[in-house]
């Protein structure tokens, strides 16, 4: 239904739409407080023309107008309004917890959901796993698993130290392909199955909010449950003016599947797709060009371990970089041109450069997939896309209230775009469902780049570290251990890397663990866990670890740091054997 109706601004404050005529938008508009309506102005919703704070009487509403917002004394809009039951909570559910979106952070959610009892469904409008399994860390680790053998077989030296001879290392492209793909389907029939082993319906079909407890399940289904966590995650940001083809300019999701090895290929952003897939076409032939718009490469990392993983992972090998630069357009190769990249001084903004390359993969970052979620029913506006959550996930509408009974988690809060990390937000939400407060926290949360030899951290970098000492008020200390020191390492001829401690030497509490060498993906989570669980470093310092193993290396880092506070923990009796 539409209507012209009178408006009257008070210039930045408030806008209040008057009924001129009792008939018009009758019976939608004027129906009871208790049911939510959906107004549009000029096709636009509220939220989107900056109108916030609906107060309705009996012959106009009244908008709050925000500092952003899109309108003038003497605007005219046509205003529509829609009715329906949607608004209204139901009173009876469908299931205690529905999750929308089946990727990682959903199956965490909907495994602990099953555990504690719950009646769980979840919504998949693709294919169950998402990015991770699909299009992420499963095939990506496949393709690093066949360059960490490919370095190996290539490396002669390091061959020949441990008294190998190994002829002429080669590889299959589709060979290597198949792998990635056979492991994603591995995966997700692995995740598929343990739902529905635990009883978890799997509905599908692109799940839309109609309302608070509401869900729409593909063109005419309609879901209530009491809880619902939207999970749908994310989607590769491409910037304005790079066009891809698909074929020369691709994205991760492209490059996954490995349909070609370019001899030269250029990497927008040198973040952890960028620098993961580096290590994967280096291995397989590929010269590198790394295009970065900050003014060093892996800038998301410790700048100590970044150095180094510079010194290690890019220097010797065939990649050549533009640091502080913007890929402001890029054009697919066609008619036997090549694709061209152009770069803009990132400070600038001048013309820098002209590449040609035979391909480019860009890889700058993840875009939450919130579009078509149907937010606007339940007045949520979305933040460059992503869903606004406070510290437990709980989404927050444009007023900054709690909504209640619906929560966030994974890429689409863009809290840490991290597969473990989506999942344990889903496990936390459950927990708070079931009646446990719950606080995930997030300086607890490993990372790991899957290079050769890997990179790991956990908590803050130095600098951040540094900020926070200094705000409010305290000391912190570093250590450091080298792999060369350790046994194990040395065994495999594996020698090079660094483990940097960040910690209070006060109280001896843990800020943050940064690993780069052999296996650190795996070394770290004895940093992460003793964060987690509030574990001292002259507590930890104490426990033992086998011999000769890596994990020696943060046994030397914890006891190498210098805490003046004594033993804090509870020490258990010891046991008679
Ligand atoms: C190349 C690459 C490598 C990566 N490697 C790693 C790694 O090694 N380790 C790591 O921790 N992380 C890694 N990540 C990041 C990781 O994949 C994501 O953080 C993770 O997948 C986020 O999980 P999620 O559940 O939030 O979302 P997703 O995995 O994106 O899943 C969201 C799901 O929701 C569905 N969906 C969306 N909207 C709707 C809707 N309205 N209705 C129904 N369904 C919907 C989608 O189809 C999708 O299946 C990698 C990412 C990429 C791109
Ligand atoms: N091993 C892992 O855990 C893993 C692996 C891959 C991806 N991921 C996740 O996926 C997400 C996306 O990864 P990503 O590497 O795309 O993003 P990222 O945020 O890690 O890195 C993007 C990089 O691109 C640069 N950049 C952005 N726009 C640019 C432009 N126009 N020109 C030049 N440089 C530009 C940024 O400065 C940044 O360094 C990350 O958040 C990460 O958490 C994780």
């Amino acid at each position: 239904m539409q209507s012209s109706l009178s408006i009257s601004v008070s210039p930045h404050t408030s806008l209040t739409v008057q009924r001129s005529n009792r008939n018009a938008l009758e019976p939608l508009a004027f129906a009871p407080p208790s049911k939510p309506l959906n107004l549009r102005f000029c096709g636009l919703t509220r939220e989107a023309l900056g109108f916030s704070s609906l107060r309705r009487n009996s012959d106009s509403f009244r908008f709050r107008l925000s500092s952003s917002a899109r309108v003038r004394r003497a605007d005219k809009f046509f205003v529509s309004a829609s009715l329906s039951d949607n608004g209204s909570p139901p009173k009876t559910f469908d299931y205690d917890l529905l999750i929308v979106g089946a990727g990682v952070g959903g199956h965490g959610a909907a495994l602990h959901a099953v555990e504690k009892g719950l009646k769980t469904a979840i919504v998949e409008g693709d294919v169950v796993g998402g990015t991770c399994v699909n299009r992420g860390c499963v095939p990506s680790k496949a393709l690093l698993a066949v360059s960490g053998r490919m370095r190996e077989l290539q490396n002669d030296h390091h061959l020949r130290a441990l008294g190998l001879q190994v002829s002429a290392a080669g590889y299959d492209r589709q060979g290597v392909a198949d792998h990635a793909n056979n492991l994603a389907s591995k995966i997700r029939n692995n995740l598929t199955n343990s739902m529905k082993a635990l009883g978890v319906d799997i509905l599908t079909g692109f799940g839309t909010i109609l309302g608070p407890q509401k869900v729409k399940v593909g063109s005419d289904k309609v879901v209530t449950a009491k809880d619902i966590i939207i999970a749908t995650g994310s989607v590769p940001f491409v910037p304005k003016g790079i066009e891809v083809d698909g074929k020369t300019v691709i994205t991760s999701d492209h490059a996954l599947k490995l349909e070609s090895v370019p001899d030269w290929i250029a990497i927008v952003g040198s973040g952890y797709i960028g620098l993961e897939f580096s290590d994967v076409y280096t291995a397989l032939g590929s010269e590198v060009t790394f295009i970065e718009a900050l003014d060093q490469l892996m800038p998301g990392f410790d700048p100590e371990i970044g150095k180094l993983a510079q010194r290690v992972l890019i220097n010797p090998r065939k990649i050549d970089y533009h640091t502080g630069v913007f890929a402001t357009k890029i054009t697919p190769a066609k008619d036997g041109k090549p694709v061209t990249i152009e770069l803009i001084d990132a400070k600038t903004k001048e013309p820098k450069d002209t590449l040609e390359v035979d391909a480019a993969l860009i890889a700058t970052g993840r875009a939450p997939f919130t579009h078509g979620l149907g937010l606007e029913n339940i007045n949520v506006a979305t933040q460059r896309g992503f869903v606004p959550v406070d510290e437990r996930m709980r989404v927050m509408d444009s007023n900054g209230n709690l909504v209640p009974h619906l929560y966030c988690i994974g890429d689409a809060n863009g809290k840490m775009m991290l597969a473990h990390a989506a999942s344990a937000q889903g496990i936390s939400v459950v927990e708070q469902v079931t009646g446990r407060d719950h606080v995930l926290n997030h300086l607890s949360i490993p990372a790991a780049c899957f290079t050769h030899p890997e990179i790991s951290m956990v908590g803050l970098t130095e600098p951040q570290a540094r900020e926070k000492a200094e705000k409010e008020g305290f000391e912190i200390s570093i250590a450091k251990t080298s792999f060369k020191a350790n046994t194990k390492a040395l065994a495999e001829n594996e020698g090079e890397g660094l483990a940097k401690l960040i910690y209070r030497p006060d109280n001896g509490e843990i800020l943050g663990v940064h690993i780069f060498g052999l296996h650190a993906a795996d070394l770290i989570h004895e940093a992460s866990n003793a964060i987690a669980l509030g574990t001292r470093i002259q507590d930890i310092k104490l426990a033992v670890h086998a011999h000769p193993t890596l994990s020696e290396v943060l046994d030397e880092l914890f006891k190498s740091a210098k805490v003046k506070a004594h033993v804090s923990g509870p020490v258990s009796e010891p046991i008679a054997v």
